[in-house]
């Protein structure tokens, strides 16, 4: 059911920073309000510089996801997100094929911390189509997988998953309504896809279900960013999914 009424949270736009330049990308973030988006820091820009800038965007007020999603045994996933929440993240994530006891032992550790985040898991890649996850899977209806992956990653503790908007509705009829739906995969209508495959407007997203979009290119490579991210929340702000 959609309502009317004033939204829930006022920052559903996560901006997914992957930039080589750190000067680049602080000249886009010092244009950002922490109380109209939150931020996302991902492979590239964390590797190349680190958890003291991750800390620095902690410290400007800003939530951030730390998107390195993690896949690997449980002890070395537990100890990686120990070290990430420590540095004051709102949220990390791990790959749900990693399995029930990864993600049970990623969830311990990000509640034991003195910073506790939220552990989201990652379904399957809003890169990838059909043809793409029947070269991996052996078979082709990416929402049933979705949907396992996300029944496993809840059952097993995760506060959410990362998935495609396309599978929200979906989604929503299987999973607790507090369970966070988290979409990258998200395009404004007109915006290049890139390498995106199963993609959907802020406000259709929304309107499925979805907590919170995460948008890269379509607001960090825009001639005006801040324009795009108000265009895309003035789209969202009277949305609010009920169950
Ligand atoms: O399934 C996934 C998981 C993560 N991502 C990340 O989200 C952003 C999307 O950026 P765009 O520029 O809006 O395409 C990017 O950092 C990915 O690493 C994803 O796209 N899909």
């Amino acid at each position: 059911m959609l309502l009317d009424t004033n939204p829930i949270d006022s920052k559903r736009v996560i901006v997914a920073l992957d930039f080589d330049n750190l000067n680049a990308a602080m000249a886009l973030v010092d244009q950002l309000n922490p109380e109209e988006c939150r931020l996302k820091v991902g492979k590239e820009m964390f590797t190349l510089f680190g958890p003291d800038w991750v800390r620095r965007l902690v410290d400007e007020g800003f939530d951030v996801f730390l998107d390195l999603k993690f896949h690997d045994i449980p002890n070395t996933v537990a100890k990686a997100v120990k070290a990430a929440t420590s540095l004051g993240v709102w949220m990390v994530n791990v790959h749900a094929s990693g399995g029930p006891d990864m993600i049970e032992a990623a969830k311990d550790a990000a509640m034991s911390s003195h910073n506790p985040s939220l552990l989201t898991a990652v379904t399957i890649l809003t890169s990838m189509d059909e043809r793409q996850f029947s070269a991996v899977y052996d078979e082709n209806h990416i929402a049933n997988k979705v949907t396992e992956l996300a029944l496993l990653a809840q059952n097993s503790g995760a506060d959410g998953v990362v998935c495609s908007a396309k599978e929200a509705i979906l989604l929503r009829q299987q999973v607790k309504s507090t369970f966070k739906l988290v979409t990258p995969g998200i395009r404004p209508t007109g915006s290049d896809v890139n390498d995106q495959k199963r993609i959907m407007t802020p406000s259709d997203a929304i309107s499925s279900g979805v907590d919170y979009l995460v948008v890269g290119r379509p607001i960090t490579q825009a001639k005006e960013p801040t324009n795009v991210l108000s265009s895309i929340n003035a789209s969202i702000k009277n949305i609010v999914y009920e169950n």
